[in-house]
Protein backbone atom coordinates (compact mmCIF):
# COMPACT_ATOMS: atom_id res chain seq x y z
CA UNK A 1 0.00 0.00 0.00
CA UNK A 2 3.12 2.27 0.75
CA UNK A 3 4.62 2.08 -2.65
CA UNK A 4 0.87 2.86 -4.01
CA UNK A 5 0.56 6.30 -2.05
CA UNK A 6 4.36 6.87 -3.06
CA UNK A 7 3.45 6.31 -6.45
CA UNK A 8 0.42 8.21 -6.77
CA UNK A 9 2.00 11.52 -4.82
CA UNK A 10 4.96 11.17 -7.23
CA UNK A 11 2.81 11.20 -10.31
CA UNK A 12 1.11 14.73 -8.62
CA UNK A 13 4.68 16.51 -7.61
CA UNK A 14 5.23 15.54 -11.12
CA UNK A 15 1.91 16.90 -12.37
CA UNK A 16 2.85 20.08 -10.28
CA UNK A 17 5.72 20.78 -11.93
CA UNK A 18 4.01 20.87 -15.65
CA UNK A 19 2.62 23.88 -17.17
CA UNK A 20 -0.36 24.00 -19.28
CA UNK A 21 1.34 23.03 -22.15
CA UNK A 22 2.60 19.72 -20.34
CA UNK A 23 6.13 20.69 -20.36
CA UNK A 24 8.44 20.47 -16.97
CA UNK A 25 10.43 23.27 -15.89
CA UNK A 26 14.14 21.85 -16.10
CA UNK A 27 15.61 21.14 -12.51
CA UNK A 28 18.71 23.15 -11.71
CA UNK A 29 20.54 20.41 -12.77
CA UNK A 30 19.77 21.09 -16.24
CA UNK A 31 19.20 24.44 -16.26
CA UNK A 32 22.92 25.06 -15.18
CA UNK A 33 25.69 27.05 -17.63
CA UNK A 34 29.34 27.70 -17.40
CA UNK A 35 30.20 30.32 -19.08
CA UNK A 36 32.72 29.12 -21.95
CA UNK A 37 34.49 32.55 -21.74
CA UNK A 38 36.16 31.38 -18.05
CA UNK A 39 36.03 33.52 -14.71
CA UNK A 40 38.50 36.13 -14.64
CA UNK A 41 41.54 35.74 -11.97
CA UNK A 42 44.86 37.40 -10.88
CA UNK A 43 46.60 35.79 -13.71
CA UNK A 44 43.89 35.71 -16.46
CA UNK A 45 41.33 34.04 -17.05
CA UNK A 46 41.37 30.05 -17.56
CA UNK A 47 39.21 28.25 -19.74
CA UNK A 48 36.43 26.79 -18.50
CA UNK A 49 36.37 23.06 -16.71
CA UNK A 50 39.12 23.62 -13.81
CA UNK A 51 37.81 25.37 -11.33
CA UNK A 52 34.08 24.43 -11.86
CA UNK A 53 32.95 21.49 -9.72
CA UNK A 54 33.34 18.58 -11.05
CA UNK A 55 30.66 17.16 -13.22
CA UNK A 56 28.90 14.01 -13.25
CA UNK A 57 29.86 12.70 -16.66
CA UNK A 58 33.00 12.90 -18.14
CA UNK A 59 34.96 12.54 -21.52
CA UNK A 60 39.04 12.92 -21.93
CA UNK A 61 39.86 12.69 -25.51
CA UNK A 62 43.17 13.22 -27.33
CA UNK A 63 43.87 13.55 -31.16
CA UNK A 64 46.75 13.16 -33.41
CA UNK A 65 46.84 15.86 -36.28
CA UNK A 66 46.58 13.94 -40.11
CA UNK A 67 49.66 13.92 -41.45
CA UNK A 68 49.48 17.03 -44.32
CA UNK A 69 47.60 18.93 -41.28
CA UNK A 70 49.62 22.49 -41.13
CA UNK A 71 49.31 25.39 -39.00
CA UNK A 72 46.47 26.11 -40.59
CA UNK A 73 44.29 23.54 -40.65
CA UNK A 74 45.34 23.25 -37.21
CA UNK A 75 43.93 26.96 -36.47
CA UNK A 76 40.75 25.99 -38.66
CA UNK A 77 40.24 23.27 -36.66
CA UNK A 78 40.63 25.32 -33.29
CA UNK A 79 38.02 27.74 -34.62
CA UNK A 80 35.67 24.90 -35.08
CA UNK A 81 35.77 23.47 -32.14
CA UNK A 82 35.65 26.79 -30.20
CA UNK A 83 32.01 27.75 -32.49
CA UNK A 84 30.58 24.40 -31.70
CA UNK A 85 31.68 24.38 -27.94
CA UNK A 86 30.23 28.24 -27.32
CA UNK A 87 26.81 26.80 -28.78
CA UNK A 88 26.92 23.36 -27.09
CA UNK A 89 27.61 25.06 -23.28
CA UNK A 90 24.41 27.41 -24.04
CA UNK A 91 22.35 24.44 -24.56
CA UNK A 92 22.10 24.76 -28.52
CA UNK A 93 22.63 22.52 -31.44
CA UNK A 94 26.23 22.81 -32.55
CA UNK A 95 25.22 22.82 -36.19
CA UNK A 96 22.77 21.29 -38.87
CA UNK A 97 24.67 18.22 -38.30
CA UNK A 98 23.85 17.60 -34.80
CA UNK A 99 22.87 14.27 -33.80
CA UNK A 100 20.50 15.83 -31.36
CA UNK A 101 21.24 13.58 -28.18
CA UNK A 102 20.93 16.46 -26.33
CA UNK A 103 18.08 18.14 -27.48
CA UNK A 104 15.53 19.07 -24.77
CA UNK A 105 18.00 18.98 -22.42
CA UNK A 106 19.48 22.12 -20.39
CA UNK A 107 23.20 22.98 -20.40
CA UNK A 108 23.79 20.87 -17.60
CA UNK A 109 26.93 22.74 -16.60
CA UNK A 110 28.94 21.29 -19.69
CA UNK A 111 32.41 22.96 -19.90
CA UNK A 112 34.74 21.75 -22.90
CA UNK A 113 38.68 22.51 -21.96
CA UNK A 114 41.30 22.37 -25.34
CA UNK A 115 44.73 21.68 -24.53
CA UNK A 116 48.01 21.02 -26.35
CA UNK A 117 50.33 18.10 -25.98
CA UNK A 118 54.37 18.17 -26.92
CA UNK A 119 54.29 16.85 -30.57
CA UNK A 120 51.72 19.45 -31.65
CA UNK A 121 54.51 22.14 -31.79
CA UNK A 122 57.17 20.41 -34.02
CA UNK A 123 53.91 18.94 -36.33
CA UNK A 124 52.86 23.25 -36.87
CA UNK A 125 56.28 24.91 -37.34
CA UNK A 126 55.87 26.30 -33.98
CA UNK A 127 58.77 24.92 -31.95
CA UNK A 128 59.76 27.81 -30.70
CA UNK A 129 56.39 28.34 -28.96
CA UNK A 130 56.68 25.07 -27.46
CA UNK A 131 57.21 26.31 -23.41
CA UNK A 132 59.61 23.98 -21.50
CA UNK A 133 57.02 23.47 -19.27
CA UNK A 134 55.76 20.58 -21.51
CA UNK A 135 58.99 18.27 -21.17
CA UNK A 136 58.39 14.72 -21.18
CA UNK A 137 57.30 13.86 -18.02
CA UNK A 138 60.08 11.62 -16.29
CA UNK A 139 59.59 7.41 -16.01
CA UNK A 140 58.73 6.25 -12.74
CA UNK A 141 59.41 2.98 -11.61
CA UNK A 142 55.78 2.31 -10.99
CA UNK A 143 54.39 2.97 -14.39
CA UNK A 144 53.19 0.02 -16.64
CA UNK A 145 52.22 2.89 -19.33
CA UNK A 146 50.20 2.22 -22.81
CA UNK A 147 51.93 4.16 -24.99
CA UNK A 148 48.98 3.92 -27.13
CA UNK A 149 45.96 5.40 -24.71
CA UNK A 150 49.01 7.88 -24.18
CA UNK A 151 50.08 11.69 -25.26
CA UNK A 152 48.53 13.22 -28.12
CA UNK A 153 48.65 16.50 -30.22
CA UNK A 154 45.59 18.01 -28.69
CA UNK A 155 43.56 16.94 -25.56
CA UNK A 156 39.45 17.64 -24.99
CA UNK A 157 37.83 17.86 -21.57
CA UNK A 158 34.44 17.28 -21.52
CA UNK A 159 32.65 17.69 -18.28
CA UNK A 160 28.75 17.57 -18.12
CA UNK A 161 25.77 16.75 -15.33
CA UNK A 162 23.63 14.85 -18.09
CA UNK A 163 25.02 12.06 -19.83
CA UNK A 164 23.40 12.47 -23.62
CA UNK A 165 24.81 16.16 -23.35
CA UNK A 166 28.45 14.73 -22.50
CA UNK A 167 28.01 12.47 -25.27
CA UNK A 168 26.67 14.66 -27.82
CA UNK A 169 29.74 17.07 -26.78
CA UNK A 170 31.82 14.44 -27.48
CA UNK A 171 30.34 13.43 -30.47
CA UNK A 172 30.17 16.60 -32.15
CA UNK A 173 33.80 17.89 -31.61
CA UNK A 174 34.91 14.21 -32.82
CA UNK A 175 32.96 14.93 -35.65
CA UNK A 176 34.08 18.41 -36.73
CA UNK A 177 37.84 17.35 -36.63
CA UNK A 178 36.85 15.80 -40.02
CA UNK A 179 39.86 15.10 -41.78
CA UNK A 180 42.26 17.20 -39.69
CA UNK A 181 43.05 15.25 -36.63
CA UNK A 182 42.20 11.52 -35.88
CA UNK A 183 41.23 10.36 -32.26
CA UNK A 184 44.56 8.96 -30.39
CA UNK A 185 42.41 7.17 -27.54
CA UNK A 186 39.37 8.38 -25.35
CA UNK A 187 38.18 7.59 -21.69
CA UNK A 188 34.89 8.16 -19.88
CA UNK A 189 34.89 9.10 -16.11
CA UNK A 190 31.78 9.81 -13.77
CA UNK A 191 31.54 11.23 -10.53
CA UNK A 192 28.54 11.75 -7.51
CA UNK A 193 25.08 12.98 -9.12
CA UNK A 194 24.15 16.13 -7.28
CA UNK A 195 21.96 15.42 -4.55
CA UNK A 196 22.74 11.91 -4.27
CA UNK A 197 23.94 12.37 -0.86
CA UNK A 198 22.03 14.14 2.18
CA UNK A 199 23.78 16.83 2.39
CA UNK A 200 27.19 18.31 -0.15
CA UNK A 201 30.23 16.76 0.23
CA UNK A 202 33.52 15.86 -1.27
CA UNK A 203 33.01 13.15 -3.81
CA UNK A 204 34.40 9.72 -3.39
CA UNK A 205 36.78 8.02 -5.28
CA UNK A 206 36.50 3.97 -5.94
CA UNK A 207 38.50 2.87 -2.92
CA UNK A 208 35.48 4.68 -1.42
CA UNK A 209 37.69 7.40 -0.15
CA UNK A 210 37.05 11.30 0.55
CA UNK A 211 38.99 12.71 -2.16
CA UNK A 212 39.47 16.38 -2.84
CA UNK A 213 39.80 17.58 0.46
CA UNK A 214 43.22 19.03 0.67
CA UNK A 215 43.10 20.57 -2.59
CA UNK A 216 44.30 24.18 -3.00
CA UNK A 217 41.69 26.22 -2.19
CA UNK A 218 40.67 29.54 -4.90
CA UNK A 219 40.72 31.98 -1.71
CA UNK A 220 44.60 30.95 -0.60
CA UNK A 221 47.03 33.65 -1.54
CA UNK A 222 49.09 31.27 -3.31
CA UNK A 223 46.20 29.21 -5.23
CA UNK A 224 46.74 31.47 -9.06
CA UNK A 225 50.42 31.12 -8.19
CA UNK A 226 50.10 27.28 -8.28
CA UNK A 227 47.31 26.62 -10.36
CA UNK A 228 47.84 29.58 -13.51
CA UNK A 229 50.63 31.36 -15.70
CA UNK A 230 51.68 34.29 -14.41
CA UNK A 231 50.73 37.33 -16.90
CA UNK A 232 53.50 37.51 -20.07
CA UNK A 233 54.50 34.00 -19.19
CA UNK A 234 57.65 33.13 -17.04
CA UNK A 235 60.73 30.85 -17.48
CA UNK A 236 58.93 27.71 -18.36
CA UNK A 237 55.88 29.36 -20.26
CA UNK A 238 55.86 32.15 -23.47
CA UNK A 239 53.34 35.03 -22.61
CA UNK A 240 50.89 32.63 -25.18
CA UNK A 241 50.09 30.89 -21.96
CA UNK A 242 49.89 33.56 -19.49
CA UNK A 243 46.63 32.69 -17.44
CA UNK A 244 46.32 29.10 -18.63
CA UNK A 245 47.38 25.96 -16.89
CA UNK A 246 49.13 22.30 -17.31
CA UNK A 247 46.83 19.51 -17.35
CA UNK A 248 48.87 16.17 -16.22
CA UNK A 249 46.42 12.90 -17.27
CA UNK A 250 46.83 9.59 -15.71
CA UNK A 251 44.95 6.65 -16.07
CA UNK A 252 45.14 5.34 -12.79
CA UNK A 253 43.86 1.55 -12.15
CA UNK A 254 42.85 0.79 -8.68
CA UNK A 255 44.34 -3.14 -7.66
CA UNK A 256 40.25 -3.33 -5.82
CA UNK A 257 40.35 -7.21 -5.25
CA UNK A 258 43.52 -6.66 -3.07
CA UNK A 259 42.38 -3.29 -1.83
CA UNK A 260 39.09 -5.03 -0.22
CA UNK A 261 40.96 -7.49 1.49
CA UNK A 262 42.31 -5.53 4.06
CA UNK A 263 40.49 -4.21 6.98
CA UNK A 264 39.09 -0.92 7.65
CA UNK A 265 41.91 0.22 10.22
CA UNK A 266 45.00 -1.11 7.35
CA UNK A 267 42.68 1.11 4.94
CA UNK A 268 42.99 4.15 6.59
CA UNK A 269 46.12 3.77 7.64
CA UNK A 270 47.37 3.51 4.26
CA UNK A 271 46.10 7.05 3.45
CA UNK A 272 45.99 8.61 6.59
CA UNK A 273 42.79 9.48 6.77
CA UNK A 274 39.50 8.09 8.20
CA UNK A 275 37.26 6.12 5.36
CA UNK A 276 33.68 7.58 6.62
CA UNK A 277 33.91 11.13 7.31
CA UNK A 278 37.64 12.00 5.77
CA UNK A 279 38.96 13.31 9.11
CA UNK A 280 42.50 13.36 9.37
CA UNK A 281 44.27 10.30 11.63
CA UNK A 282 45.67 13.04 14.03
CA UNK A 283 41.92 14.15 14.71
CA UNK A 284 39.43 16.61 13.97
CA UNK A 285 37.19 16.66 11.16
CA UNK A 286 37.45 16.51 7.43
CA UNK A 287 38.75 20.28 7.11
CA UNK A 288 40.62 20.24 10.01
CA UNK A 289 44.56 20.56 9.12
CA UNK A 290 46.81 16.78 8.90
CA UNK A 291 49.03 17.16 12.18
CA UNK A 292 51.72 15.07 11.07
CA UNK A 293 53.71 15.48 14.03
CA UNK A 294 51.05 14.11 16.38
CA UNK A 295 51.34 11.00 18.81
CA UNK A 296 48.52 8.49 19.64
CA UNK A 297 48.42 7.59 23.45
CA UNK A 298 50.04 4.25 22.74
CA UNK A 299 53.49 6.28 21.43
CA UNK A 300 52.92 5.48 17.79
CA UNK A 301 53.17 7.95 15.29
CA UNK A 302 48.88 9.24 14.34
CA UNK A 303 49.87 9.17 10.35
CA UNK A 304 52.47 6.43 9.18
CA UNK A 305 55.43 7.52 7.38
CA UNK A 306 54.30 5.55 4.38
CA UNK A 307 50.46 7.23 4.33
CA UNK A 308 49.96 8.71 1.03
CA UNK A 309 48.30 12.21 2.41
CA UNK A 310 52.26 12.63 4.48
CA UNK A 311 54.10 11.39 1.39
CA UNK A 312 51.62 13.72 -1.28
CA UNK A 313 51.54 16.95 1.48
CA UNK A 314 53.14 20.19 0.27
CA UNK A 315 55.21 19.71 3.48
CA UNK A 316 56.97 17.06 2.31
CA UNK A 317 57.54 18.33 -1.25
CA UNK A 318 59.07 21.74 -0.85
CA UNK A 319 55.68 22.98 -1.25
CA UNK A 320 54.81 21.41 -4.62
CA UNK A 321 51.34 21.32 -5.08
CA UNK A 322 48.56 21.13 -7.63
CA UNK A 323 44.80 21.22 -8.13
CA UNK A 324 43.26 17.50 -8.61
CA UNK A 325 39.70 17.21 -10.58
CA UNK A 326 39.65 13.62 -11.13
CA UNK A 327 36.86 11.09 -12.52
CA UNK A 328 36.67 7.67 -11.76
CA UNK A 329 36.40 5.00 -14.59
CA UNK A 330 34.84 1.56 -14.83
CA UNK A 331 35.33 -0.05 -18.38
CA UNK A 332 34.24 -3.82 -17.20
CA UNK A 333 36.10 -6.57 -16.12
CA UNK A 334 39.68 -7.85 -16.86
CA UNK A 335 40.37 -11.31 -18.18
CA UNK A 336 41.57 -12.12 -14.79
CA UNK A 337 38.31 -11.36 -12.94
CA UNK A 338 39.57 -7.88 -11.78
CA UNK A 339 37.48 -4.75 -12.42
CA UNK A 340 39.22 -2.63 -15.00
CA UNK A 341 38.07 0.41 -12.76
CA UNK A 342 40.11 3.19 -11.09
CA UNK A 343 41.03 7.01 -11.52
CA UNK A 344 41.11 9.49 -14.44
CA UNK A 345 43.39 11.32 -12.14
CA UNK A 346 43.36 15.29 -13.74
CA UNK A 347 45.79 16.92 -12.26
CA UNK A 348 46.31 21.31 -12.98
CA UNK A 349 49.31 23.17 -12.05
CA UNK A 350 51.29 26.60 -13.65
CA UNK A 351 54.00 24.19 -14.08
CA UNK A 352 54.65 20.24 -13.38
CA UNK A 353 57.91 20.51 -12.44
CA UNK A 354 56.33 22.61 -9.12
CA UNK A 355 53.70 20.35 -9.18
CA UNK A 356 53.12 16.85 -10.34
CA UNK A 357 56.78 15.49 -10.89
CA UNK A 358 58.09 16.05 -7.17
CA UNK A 359 55.30 14.72 -5.65
CA UNK A 360 54.88 11.60 -8.19
CA UNK A 361 58.62 11.03 -7.61
CA UNK A 362 57.92 11.08 -3.63
CA UNK A 363 54.70 8.83 -4.36
CA UNK A 364 56.56 6.54 -6.59
CA UNK A 365 59.30 5.47 -3.31
CA UNK A 366 57.55 5.68 -0.43
CA UNK A 367 53.56 5.59 -0.71
CA UNK A 368 51.79 2.61 0.57
CA UNK A 369 48.83 3.22 -1.56
CA UNK A 370 50.65 2.41 -4.23
CA UNK A 371 50.80 -1.22 -3.56
CA UNK A 372 47.42 -0.74 -4.96
CA UNK A 373 47.55 1.10 -7.77
CA UNK A 374 48.66 0.59 -11.47
CA UNK A 375 49.72 3.85 -13.58
CA UNK A 376 48.44 2.69 -16.94
CA UNK A 377 48.30 5.40 -19.34
CA UNK A 378 49.49 9.47 -18.86
CA UNK A 379 49.67 12.73 -20.60
CA UNK A 380 50.64 16.17 -20.26
CA UNK A 381 48.82 19.03 -22.17
CA UNK A 382 49.74 22.81 -22.39
CA UNK A 383 45.90 24.51 -22.01
CA UNK A 384 45.74 28.14 -22.51
CA UNK A 385 43.89 31.03 -21.28
CA UNK A 386 40.00 31.10 -22.21
CA UNK A 387 39.43 32.33 -26.18
CA UNK A 388 38.21 36.63 -25.77
CA UNK A 389 34.86 36.60 -27.18
CA UNK A 390 35.92 36.91 -30.96
CA UNK A 391 38.85 34.93 -30.80
CA UNK A 392 39.31 30.93 -30.72
CA UNK A 393 41.31 29.06 -28.32
CA UNK A 394 44.66 28.92 -28.47
CA UNK A 395 44.60 32.12 -31.33
CA UNK A 396 47.68 33.72 -29.50
CA UNK A 397 49.65 30.69 -30.18
CA UNK A 398 48.40 29.82 -33.65
CA UNK A 399 48.42 33.27 -34.92
CA UNK A 400 50.97 35.18 -32.68
C1 LIG B 1 51.16 12.86 -7.92
C2 LIG B 1 50.07 13.19 -7.31
C3 LIG B 1 49.01 12.27 -6.82
C4 LIG B 1 48.55 11.08 -7.33
C5 LIG B 1 49.02 10.36 -8.57
C6 LIG B 1 47.50 10.63 -6.47
C7 LIG B 1 46.75 9.48 -6.65
C8 LIG B 1 45.70 9.05 -5.84
N1 LIG B 1 45.26 9.64 -4.68
C9 LIG B 1 44.20 8.94 -4.15
C10 LIG B 1 43.48 9.24 -2.99
C11 LIG B 1 43.68 10.33 -2.14
N2 LIG B 1 44.60 11.32 -2.31
C12 LIG B 1 44.50 12.21 -1.26
C13 LIG B 1 45.27 13.33 -1.09
C14 LIG B 1 46.25 13.80 -1.95
N3 LIG B 1 46.74 13.18 -3.08
C15 LIG B 1 47.68 13.95 -3.68
C16 LIG B 1 48.40 13.67 -4.83
C17 LIG B 1 48.25 12.54 -5.63
N4 LIG B 1 47.36 11.54 -5.48
C18 LIG B 1 47.81 15.12 -2.89
C19 LIG B 1 48.74 16.27 -3.21
C20 LIG B 1 46.94 15.02 -1.81
C21 LIG B 1 46.75 16.05 -0.69
C22 LIG B 1 47.75 15.77 0.38
C23 LIG B 1 47.61 16.77 1.52
O1 LIG B 1 48.11 17.88 1.38
O2 LIG B 1 46.96 16.43 2.52
C24 LIG B 1 43.46 11.76 -0.39
C25 LIG B 1 43.03 12.42 0.91
C26 LIG B 1 41.97 13.44 0.75
C27 LIG B 1 42.37 14.65 -0.03
O3 LIG B 1 43.04 15.54 0.47
O4 LIG B 1 42.02 14.69 -1.21
C28 LIG B 1 42.94 10.60 -0.92
C29 LIG B 1 41.82 9.76 -0.39
C30 LIG B 1 43.96 7.87 -5.05
C31 LIG B 1 42.88 6.85 -4.85
C32 LIG B 1 44.88 7.95 -6.08
C33 LIG B 1 45.04 7.09 -7.27
C34 LIG B 1 44.14 6.34 -7.80
FE1 LIG C 1 46.10 11.30 -3.80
Amino acid sequence: AGLVAGGASAVAADRATRDDAGTTALTSIGASAVDFGGQARAHGTPQAGILDPHQVHGHLIAFDLAPRADRKAAAALLRRWTQAARALVEGRPADREDTGSALDAGPASLTVTMGFGRTFFGKVGLTKQLPQALAPLPDFSSDVLDKARSDGDLWLQIGANDGLVAFNALRVLQRVAGDTARVRWQMTGFNRTPGATGKPRTTRNLMGQIDGTNNPKPEEDDFDARVFVPKGGDASSPAWMAGGSYAVVRRIRMLLDTWDHLSLEQQERVIGRRKSDGAPLSGGTETTPVDLEKFTKDGSIAIRGDAHVRVAAPESNQGAAMLRRPYSYHDGFREDGQPDAGLLFIAWQADPMRGFVPVQRKLDRGDGLSRFLRHEASGLFAVPAAAKPDEYVGQPLLEG
